[in-house]
């Protein structure tokens, strides 16, 4: 029997930190394969996620997001991006002890201006900067617990982020 895949590296961090590009780039420069979970999800449900907030509801898109996330951490071999509230549930820091996970963090400023008016991003569509905020109070605790390595991505470009983390990875094994 062979072992399960497992990720080189697992990106968290809050909406706008970047794990969507970076783990693009990274997974780029590593030559390796991409997987986003909530691309996963998309995929599974047949519909945008906000389509799934609309119809199903939050709660529905958490479980099914913690399917992907487990799914993932065995069927994927490169560079893994988690949706920003995927640690929200035990079960998905649980499932990450153990593995190399990066928090990309980001100061409000720099995430405001990148997540916009918060388009395909159902829970930021209505005041953006202050709903961020709240949700990022609420999860640094959380990016923390999970997270193996930091990387600060405010006023740095994704090429610059990309390489920290591939000298990370070189460094570090
Ligand atoms: N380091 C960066 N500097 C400037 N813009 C960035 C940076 N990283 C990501 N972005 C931009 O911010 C937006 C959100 O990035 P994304 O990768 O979707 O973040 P996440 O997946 O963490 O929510 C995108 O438009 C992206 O091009
Ligand atoms: O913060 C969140 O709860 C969410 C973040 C999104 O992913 P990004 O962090 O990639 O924007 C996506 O999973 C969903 O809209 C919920
Ligand atoms: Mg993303």
């Amino acid at each position: 029997m062979t072992a399960p895949a497992r990720p080189v590296c697992v990106l968290v961090g809050a909406p706008g930190s970047g794990k969507t590009t970076i783990g693009q780039g990274l997974a780029e420069t590593l030559g390796v394969e991409f997987r986003d979970t909530d691309a996963d999800i998309e995929r599974l449900a047949g519909k945008p996620i906000p389509e799934i907030f609309v119809d199903e509801g939050e709660s529905h898109f958490r479980a099914l997001e913690r399917a992907a996330v487990a799914a993932a951490l065995t069927s994927c071999s490169g560079v893994l991006a988690l949706g920003g509230g995927a640690v929200l549930a035990e079960e998905n820091r649980a499932a990450l002890v153990g593995h190399r996970v990066v928090h990309l963090s980001v100061e409000l400023p720099d995430a405001v201006k990148r997540v916009g008016l918060g388009v395909g991003r159902p829970l930021l569509t209505i005041n953006p900067r202050a709903t961020l905020k709240h949700l990022m109070d609420q999860r640094r605790p959380l990016y923390a617990e999970v997270a193996t390595s930091t990387v600060v991505t405010d006023g740095r470009t994704p090429e610059e982020i990309v390489a920290e983390i591939a000298q990370l990875l070189r460094t570090d094994g």
